[in-house]
Parts: structure tokens; C-alpha cells; sequence
């Protein structure tokens, strides 16, 4: 089992990374379960596959389970269903001292850790998460979240879990197009950090996304010990190392908006597309070449992801998704960062891109030229 620390001095944890942990989830969470009562705040898919594994484990240690289901889904982290779960928390006498348990995907996840981050001003709560994405990215680091009318994750707070248990095996019944959405935020940690997996991820990207067992814990494995680095270094996102992260977010976050938050475009879909952007804008600014440009989209697309905006049909042009992007949260008294490339594996913030000019590139990247 790999178990990975992230040092955050009085608020760190450990993040344990291996096949069948939620089998004996009541042993590796016994130091949080201080009740016999123990809430677990799931998604419909995620109880449905691995619930029973988890009644058992803690059936067996002589707890009992109120469950609260979420649907699937983005509209899920919304104010409707954080209100209803706050409710639903403190019928159930829920304390601060007490750890929720969130299992499923980045949905549940940033729900689930918000609901906790403001319940009497905070109570503990555990990540189990049951997607590619979740496992590599969304349970570590702390950042919660619900999307409103203006954008993506704009009310939240940082609210790290006390523990996270990511269990491969869940994710051999996530569906083939969640694994690839997953998958990219894998290759981010290459793209912006990490030549060596970069490398890595081209040659075995494709047994990730199949599900191959080594190949599995490995990616896992990496990017949660990649993510915690920069999470320990810059927890609040205020130095700049861990606005890294967003790679290719700037550029997706304003393709969900533009798609409403729908099927039509999963989160991971659109970091995918935002890095492949990222990538020809800083080919464009002669940052990188054009070759290094090709060989990100080639990666990317290698796995299955989608590789061209003009091909999602979108009936907006370049202005209004930079208009998306005002409301991004790195915006900084009237400038917007953006995270491209100094080569493959070196991201940075660059201050100094005109959006007017974004607006430009994001024109011809509609209409395919
Ligand atoms: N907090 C962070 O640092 C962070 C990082 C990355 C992404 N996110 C957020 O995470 C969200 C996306 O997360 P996601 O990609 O996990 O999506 P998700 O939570 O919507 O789950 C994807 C789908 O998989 C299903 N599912 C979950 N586990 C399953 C399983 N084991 N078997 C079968 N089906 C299963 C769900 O029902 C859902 O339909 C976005 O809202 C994104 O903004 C947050
Ligand atoms: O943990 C981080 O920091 C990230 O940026 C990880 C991203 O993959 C994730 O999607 C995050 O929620 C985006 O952050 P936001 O601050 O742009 O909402
Ligand atoms: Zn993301």
C-alpha cells in the first residue's frame, strides 16, 4: 500500500493508495469513528457499486450508517443541495469533533468538504474517493466548493480532510468516459511539473485509461505524491506555486460554463482541452514550439480525450468565453495570470497576456484554423 503524506503541520494527513481499502474501511478510519453512528454523504453510483463493502466493514466494527445520497452529477454542487445537506448534518447531530464520510467522485467531494467546512464553523470529514479524478486529484489538498450562476467553485473554502482512502478497485466500474476525463489530471502533473512522467504518461497513458492494475497505482500514486508537494508548499494558493494546478483550467472552466455545467463536457473533458490551449497559446507567444504543442496534443489525445474546441459546436465566439474567465479567481485587481509553458514539464503564472488577444486565439481555435 502506498501511503502519502501531506505535511500541512496541524493539519496533516496521510493518503493511503491501494486495491480493496474500503473492505476494511472501519480499521483504517477507526481513530476518526469516535460513534457508533457513522454519516456517509454518497453519490447514487458510488453506494450503489461499493456501498455494501462499506456497510459491511463498519456493520462488522458495530457501527451503523445514516446515509445521504447526492446525485450524480455537477448541478449537485450547488446552493439547493448544500443547504439540504447541512440540514440533513445537523438533524443527524452532527460535532465538530465528528469525521462525514464523502464518498464518490470531485462532486461529492467538494460538496461534502464545504458542507463540513461551514457546519458550526467546521467538523472533520473523510475523502473516499471512488473516480479516477477524485483518486488523483479532488480528495487532497483541501479545496471545497459549490458552482453558482457567475462560474465554477467561485463560493468554498479551503477545509483539508482528515484522512483519504482511495481505493483502485472502485474504479473498475467507473465508466470508460470518466476514466479518460480522470486521466487528465494525470498528464497535468507531467505537463506542468514532471518531464519524467510526462514521458511516462505517453507510454503508458493508455493501460491507465484501461484500467490496468500496475499501471493504475502507479499514476495514483505519482499524482497524489505530486499534488501534496505543492499543496504542502502553498496550501492557500497565495504564492503562486499552486495555482500551477490550474493548468489548463482558466481555458476549461470557461468551456463548462459555456456548455452549462452539463454532460456535455465533464470537468476533466475540458482540463484536457484547456491544457492542449495552454499549450498553442504559449506556442503562439513563441514560449514553446510549435512541436512541443503537437506532441501535448497528441498525448492528450492518445487517451481518447477531446482534443478540438471547434468540434464541441459551441454557437459563442472568443469574447464570451474570456467574458467566462473574468470571473475566474486568480483574477488580480484587473489582470488574469495564465498558466502556460516554458517547455513540456515547466509550467508558470505568466501576468502579461492580453485578453483581447485570447479572444483572438480562441477564434481561431473555433473555427479549426
Ligand atoms: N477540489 C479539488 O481540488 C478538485 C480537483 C479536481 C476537480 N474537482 C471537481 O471535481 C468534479 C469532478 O469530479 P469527478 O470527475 O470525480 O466527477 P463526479 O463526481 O461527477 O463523478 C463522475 C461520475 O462517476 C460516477 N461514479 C463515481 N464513482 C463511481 C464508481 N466507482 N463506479 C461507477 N460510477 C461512479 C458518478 O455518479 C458520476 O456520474 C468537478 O466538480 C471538479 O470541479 C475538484
Ligand atoms: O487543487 C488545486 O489547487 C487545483 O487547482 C486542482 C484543480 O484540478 C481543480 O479543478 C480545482 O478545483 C480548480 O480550482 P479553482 O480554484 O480554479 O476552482
Ligand atoms: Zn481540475
Amino acid at each position: 500500500m502506498a501511503v502519502i503524506p501531506v505535511s500541512l503541520a496541524g493539519r496533516s494527513y496521510e493518503v493511503f493508495v491501494q486495491q480493496g481499502l474500503l473492505d476494511d474501511i472501519a480499521d483504517h478510519a477507526a481513530a476518526f469513528l469516535r460513534k457508533t453512528t457513522v454519516a456517509v454523504v454518497a453519490d447514487k453510483n458510488a453506494r450503489l457499486h461499493h456501498g455494501e463493502r462499506i456497510a459491511a466493514s463498519l456493520k462488522a466494527a458495530g457501527h451503523e450508517i445514516v446515509w445521504y445520497d447526492i446525485a450524480s452529477g455537477e448541478q449537485s454542487k450547488s446552493w439547493t443541495e448544500l443547504q439540504k445537506l447541512t440540514d440533513w448534518l445537523l438533524a443527524n447531530n452532527i460535532e465538530r469533533g465528528d469525521h462525514v464520510l464523502a464518498l464518490g467522485g470531485g462532486v461529492v467531494g467538494d460538496l461534502t468538504g464545504f458542507a463540513c467546512s461551514i457546519l458550526k464553523r467546521g467538523c472533520g470529514f473523510i475523502q473516499l474517493p471512488t473516480t479516477l479524478l477524485s483518486q488523483v486529484d479532488s480528495s487532497v489538498g483541501g479545496k471545497t466548493a459549490i458552482n453558482t450562476a457567475a462560474g465554477k467553485n467561485l463560493i468554498g473554502a479551503f477545509h483539508q480532510p482528515a484522512l483519504v482512502l482511495a481505493d483502485t478497485a472502485t474504479l473498475l466500474t467507473l465508466p470508460d468516459r470518466e476514466m479518460r476525463a480522470g486521466y487528465a489530471e494525470v498528464i497535468k502533473y507531467g505537463i506542468l511539473g514532471d518531464l519524467g512522467f510526462f514521458d511516462w504518461c505517453e507510454q503508458h497513458g493508455s493501460e491507465v485509461v484501461a484500467g490496468d492494475k500496475a499501471a493504475l497505482e502507479t499514476a495514483v500514486s505519482r499524482s497524489v505524491a505530486a499534488k501534496a508537494r505543492i499543496v504542502a508548499e502553498d496550501e492557500r494558493e497565495t504564492t503562486g506555486t499552486r495555482a500551477l494546478l490550474n493548468l489548463g483550467h482558466t481555458f476549461g472552466h470557461a468551456l463548462e460554463a459555456e456548455t452549462g455545467y452539463s454532460d456535455r463536457l465533464l470537468h476533466g473533458e475540458g482540463v484536457a482541452l484547456g491544457m492542449i490551449l495552454a499549450a498553442r497559446y504559449s506556442a503562439r507567444l513563441d514560449l514553446i514550439s510549435a512541436e512541443d504543442a503537437e506532441r501535448v496534443t497528441r498525448a492528450i489525445e492518445k487517451s481518447g480525450l477531446p482534443c478540438e474546441i471547434s468540434s464541441l459546436g459551441l454557437a459563442c465566439d472568443g469574447a464570451a468565453l474570456v467574458d467566462h474567465m473574468r470571473h475566474d479567481k486568480k483574477m488580480d485587481a484587473g489582470t488574469l495570470p495564465f498558466i502556460l509553458l516554458r517547455s513540456i514539464g515547466a509550467a508558470f503564472l505568466h501576468h502579461d497576456v492580453s485578453l483581447d488577444d485570447v479572444a483572438v486565439f480562441l477564434d481561431e481555435q473555433l473555427h479549426g484554423n
